[in-house]
């Protein structure tokens, strides 16, 4: 039966990409969506705000919802210091297959753990199963419908402190309107609006970088 996108993806990383070489791999893919098949990655030029946070942030504890085929996964883990916790949750299995090769061909299978399973589920067992306390930052990149729900859950899980850093992208395109108002409005978050394009085109998009005050 035909191959699946991701499956095309991963193979053009495996032809293209050196082994052990994160940067080879951010390449190859971007590459693979510029000249191949348009795939839903950050990208490059979001990708390079990703980085810029990360770095400031330079987080303990990491958290991204929606890992689909790992390449924000490795722009993250690339930069991440040594003894970082790093989960990464994604629920489609055959996502998971892949998401886990590309990583392993960037040479960051140690610096991350790929988790079968639902936001929902998931995020209020991650005190009990993975002995997290709180996030210091957290990559939301999933469902869109799905931002509003799972940064309550966080709030309700106790799983943010004063200073935790949530990076949501697509808040325009395809949008989160109503994660949006909310990080806007609730006095318990400081936002900001990082202006981009959706990945690999010209349309408009961008990312909202949100600090929970406590
Ligand atoms: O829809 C987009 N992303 C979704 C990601 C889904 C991945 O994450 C996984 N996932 C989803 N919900 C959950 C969940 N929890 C929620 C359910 O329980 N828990 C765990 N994993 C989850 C899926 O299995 C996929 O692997 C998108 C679209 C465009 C786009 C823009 C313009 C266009 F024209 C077309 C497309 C651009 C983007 O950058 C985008 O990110
Ligand atoms: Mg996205």
């Amino acid at each position: 039966t035909r191959s699946t996108r991701p499956q095309r993806m991963l193979k053009a990383v495996q032809k293209n990409a050196t082994k052990g070489n994160p940067e080879s791999v951010i390449s190859a893919i971007d590459y693979f969506c510029k000249h191949s098949e348009w795939a839903m990655n950050v990208g490059d030029e979001k990708g390079s705000i990703l980085d810029s946070v990360v770095t400031e942030v330079n987080p303990s504890t990491v958290l991204e919802l929606g890992t689909y085929c790992g390449y924000s996964t490795v722009r993250i883990a690339r930069l991440l210091s040594p003894g970082t916790k790093f989960i990464t949750l994604e629920f489609n299995p055959a996502n998971v297959t892949v998401a886990r090769q590309i990583i392993a061909h960037a040479g960051l299978q140690d610096k991350v753990t790929v988790v079968e399973g639902s936001s929902g589920d998931l995020i209020p067992q991650m005190k009990e199963r993975f002995g997290i306390t709180t996030f210091d930052f957290i990559f939301l990149d999933h469902w869109k419908d799905r931002y509003l729900p799972d940064i309550k859950l966080f709030e309700e899980c106790g799983l943010l402190r004063k200073g935790s850093v949530l990076l949501a992208d697509n808040v325009i395109c395809p949008g989160a309107p109503e994660y949006l108002e909310y990080v806007r409005n609730s006095p318990r978050y400081e936002s900001r609006y990082y202006p981009a394009h959706l990945e690999y085109t010209t349309l408009e998009d961008g990312m909202e970088k949100s600090v929970f005050l406590g």
